[in-house]
Formats: C-alpha cells, structure tokens, sequence
C-alpha cells in the first residue's frame, strides 16, 4: 500500500519501511517555527539516595513544530509521562537539553498548559471559577475574567454547568472544565497525557471531536499521550512511538489518515485504516 506520508505531497513513503521513516525534512513540513526541542535527552530519576537510578528515556532528540498535532505511543512505562513532564518543566533532564519557546524548561508557564487524565480540578471553586483562577493570577480584571472564562466554557459545551462544583460533573465535564482551564492561561502549547484514557467510548470520541476543533481554531500546539491507536491516527498530525526501556523514539512519522474523516468511528471505515492501524501495531511491539 502506498500511503502519502508528506502533507506537500513531495514525497511518497511507504508503511511499514525501515530508514525512510524518520520524520519529514523541514522543506516537506507546513508548519511554523520550532516551539520545542529536545536534544539527546537522558533522564534517570533519582534512586532516593541523591544519586541517579534507573534511565528511564536515553539520547531521545525531537523537535515540534508550531501548530504541530504530535500524539505520542508507547508501552506501559517507555517513558511517556516522563517527557512530558520534562516538556511541562516539572522534571530536569540528567544530561542533554529540553528547550521549550526558545527556554531551558524549567518550571510551570501559563504559555504551557497541561491536561491529565484526572481533571485535577479545585474542588472548593465552581467550573467558572476553576477556569477564571489562571486569568485571575495574571491579574485580568473581574468582569473581564468572567467574560473570558464564560466564553470559554461556551467552547467546551460547558456553559451549562457553570456553577457546578467539581464533583457534580461527570467525568467527561471534568475534562472539558480542565480543558477550558488550560485554554483560558492562552497558552501556545498544549501537553495533554491520555486526557481521555478514563472516559467511555462515546464521551471520548466527543472529547477527541472537541479537541481536534480547538486545534484547528486556535492554531495551538499539542503534545498529545495515548494509548490508543485509533485516537493518534485521529488525531495526530504527526505520531512518535517510543520503544524500549530505556524509551527511545522507534518511529516518527506524519499521519498519512490526517484530516481525511471527521471522526474516529468514520476514519475506522476509511480504506487505508486498517493497513495504517496494523502497521503501527507493529511499531508498538517492536
Ligand atoms: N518520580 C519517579 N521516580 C522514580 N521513577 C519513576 C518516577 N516516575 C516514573 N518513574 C519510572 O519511570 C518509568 C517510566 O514511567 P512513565 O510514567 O514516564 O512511563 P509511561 O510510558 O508514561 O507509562 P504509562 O503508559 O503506564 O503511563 C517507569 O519505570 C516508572 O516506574
């Protein structure tokens, strides 16, 4: 099968060929200016006695493009939340560099937000409220924060439960509150780590319509953990798999299946579906 790996349709790729699969050279790539880089990353945590233990990710190098939608893969403890938490500044590389917008990462930035599987939110303050706290940090007015906050309950299809506590929402609202929560900061980029990984199918495939939209208004860069196959070829513009342990990048690739279906359940009927699913299956074991 012959699958177009470049969005500029420069360059016909092959599934399931060795080499050719790094990532596409910049000249084929649309996107904007390089918001992230990772150079020979190393990361051992700590063995508790000061001194590095195991090495959880090694030599790992990736670079993200603005407007990039890069949905990253891999077994169970590759290392995936790892990185993401080096990307988020919540962790310090043990050697090598983690650059996010032009800085060493190091430490939470309203330009970054982040969204997990468990909504996280505060349990003491209303939906509004949760999404108001970052405006509030940045000392946005009060009317003004209500304004922005509503607006962008508005997009999450939340406005409904505005005065709802946290815990009279269902696991779905939580995500969206947690996703309007991150999009009110304006951050420019977005590490999400298996938001959806705890939500029924049905609410998921919604939540991954909702996301996809923001994406494609906002022109945000989202970094994106999953462990399912069916939600990065959604998704991603671009899919990493990380192999091994230590985890390192085993495929890098531009999603051939991006943009051609609405939904997940439509691209599963797409002719070129189950070739694409099958060979990142392989990619995962490998
Ligand atoms: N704070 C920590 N201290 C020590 N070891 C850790 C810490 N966090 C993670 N690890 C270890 O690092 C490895 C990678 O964990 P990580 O959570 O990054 O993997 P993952 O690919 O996200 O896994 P999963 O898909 O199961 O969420 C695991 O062996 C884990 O036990």
């Amino acid at each position: 099968m012959a699958l177009n790996f470049a969005r500029s349709g420069s360059a016909e790729l092959e599934w399931g060929r060795g080499p050719e699969e790094a990532y596409p050279s910049e000249a084929d790539v649309p996107w904007g200016e390089r918001l992230i880089s990772v150079d020979n990353l190393t990361l051992a945590y700590s063995n508790g006695r000061g001194k590095p233990g195991k090495t959880v990710l090694d030599g790992l190098s990736l670079d993200i493009r603005e407007g990039e939608f890069v949905v990253v893969l891999g077994a169970s403890g590759c290392g995936k939340t790892s990185l993401l938490r080096l990307l988020a500044g919540y962790e310090r590389p043990t050697s090598g560099a983690v650059e996010v917008l032009g800085r060493p990462s190091s430490g939470p930035s309203a330009e970054v937000g982040v969204v997990f599987q468990h909504a996280n939110l505060f349990p003491w303050l209303t939906i509004q409220r949760n999404v108001e706290f970052g405006l509030k940090m940045k000392r946005v007015g009060r009317a003004e924060r209500k304004r922005l906050a509503s607006g962008y309950l508005s997009q999450v299809g939340l406005s409904a439960a505005a005065d709802y506590l946290p815990y009279q929402l269902s696991g779905g609202m939580k995500q969206r509150g947690a996703i309007a929560r991150s999009l009110a900061s304006e951050p420019r980029i977005l590490l999400m780590d298996e938001p959806f990984g705890a939500l029924d199918a049905i609410t998921r495939e919604n939540l991954q319509t909702l996301v996809k939209s923001i994406w494609r208004t906002t022109g945000l860069t989202v970094f994106f953990i999953t462990h399912d196959v069916d939600e990065a070829l959604y998704l991603g513009s671009r899919i990493v798999v990380l192999n091994g342990s230590p985890g390192q990048i085993g495929t890098d690739i531009a999603n051939p299946l991006f943009e051609r279906e609405d939904s997940v359940t439509r691209l599963r009927s797409h002719k070129d579906y189950a070739a694409a699913r099958d060979h990142l299956l392989k990619r995962l074991e490998s």
